[in-house]
C-alpha cells in the first residue's frame, strides 16, 4: 500500500539564544492509509515537533515529508494552508476552542474559511457534534462544557472537512479515564469505520493500547517501531 504520510531523514534543529536543539535528527517513517499509529518515547524526545512538521506546521532544516502525493517543501505556505486545511484534522492537547463561539460554531470554523454556506456548516457540524456524543449541545460555549466534551468538540471541528489525517497531540492529557476512553473510542471508530490515518503523540498507556502500530522516538530518532 502506497504511503499516505511518507517522512525521509527529517531533521529539525531550534536554536535558543547560543543553545542548539536538535529536536529531530533524521527521522524516516512511513505511513500507510488507514494506520493507527503512536508516536511515544521520553519528554523532549520529539514527538510534537515531529506531528508539526507531518501537518505542515513547521518546517524541517533537512529532509522532507510527504502528505499523499505532496512533498512539503515543494509547497508555498500558502498551499500548505490549503492542505492543513483540506486533508488534516488537528486534535491538541488544549483543545483550542475559541471561547466566544458555540460547539457548533467551533465546528464550523474551518468550512467557514472554505467558504462554505451557512446552512451546510450548520447541517454539518450536527451531523458532526452527534457522531461524537454531543447531540444537543450545539450552542453550548467551551466553558459550559466538560473537558471531555470540549475534547470532543475539537475532535468533530478535526473531522468536520473529512480529512484524510488526524493529527493528536496528547489528546487525553486533559481528561479523566472515562472520558480518556470515550475520546479514544472515537478515534478507533473513526479510524475503522471511515479509514482515517491516525497519528497520535502520547504519554498515556492507554493511548498507546488503541493504536497498532507503536512508534518510539528517543533523543529525535526512531528507536522502534513495532
Ligand atoms: N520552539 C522551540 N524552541 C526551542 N526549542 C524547542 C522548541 N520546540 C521544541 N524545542 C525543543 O525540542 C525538543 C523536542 O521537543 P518536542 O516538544 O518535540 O518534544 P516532545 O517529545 O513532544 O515532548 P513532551 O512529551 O514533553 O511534549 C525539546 O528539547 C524541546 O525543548
Amino acid at each position: 500500500m502506497t504511503a499516505v504520510i511518507e517522512c525521509k531523514d527529517v531533521k529539525r534543529t531550534y536554536v535558543s539564544g547560543k543553545i542548539e536543539v536538535q529536536a529531530l535528527q533524521g527521522v524516516s517513517l512511513n505511513v500507510s492509509a488507514g494506520e493507527f499509529v503512536s508516536l511515544s518515547g521520553p519528554s523532549g524526545c520529539g514527538k510534537t515537533t515531529l506531528l508539526n512538521i507531518i501537518g505542515g506546521l513547521d518546517r524541517p532544516n533537512g529532509g522532507d515529508v510527504r502528505v499523499e502525493d505532496q512533498w512539503l517543501n515543494e509547497l508555498s505556505n500558502s498551499q500548505l494552508a490549503d492542505l492543513r486545511m483540506n486533508r488534516i484534522g488537528f486534535v491538541f492537547q488544549a483543545y483550542n476552542l475559541i471561547p466566544v463561539l458555540s460547539a457548533a460554531e467551533n465546528v464550523g470554523f474551518i468550512m467557514q474559511l472554505q467558504g462554505k454556506s451557512t446552512g451546510e456548516r450548520r447541517r454539518r457540524a450536527k451531523q458532526v457534534l452527534d457522531s461524537v456524543g454531543l447531540s444537543g449541545m450545539e450552542n453550548r460555549r467551551p466553558a459550559e462544557l466538560s473537558g471531555g466534551q470540549q475534547q470532543r468538540v475539537a475532535v468533530a471541528r478535526a473531522i468536520a472537512s473529512s480529512p484524510a489525517i488526524v493529527l493528536a497531540d496528547e489528546p487525553t492529557a486533559n481528561l479523566d479515564s472515562k472520558a480518556s476512553d470515550a475520546l479514544l473510542q472515537l478515534l478507533r471508530q473513526l479510524n475503522e469505520e471511515e479509514g482515517v490515518t491516525i497519528v497520535i503523540a502520547s504519554h498515556d498507556p492507554k493511548a498507546l493500547e488503541y493504536a497498532r502500530r507503536h512508534v518510539r522516538l528517543v533523543d529525535g530518532q526512531i528507536h522502534s517501531d513495532a
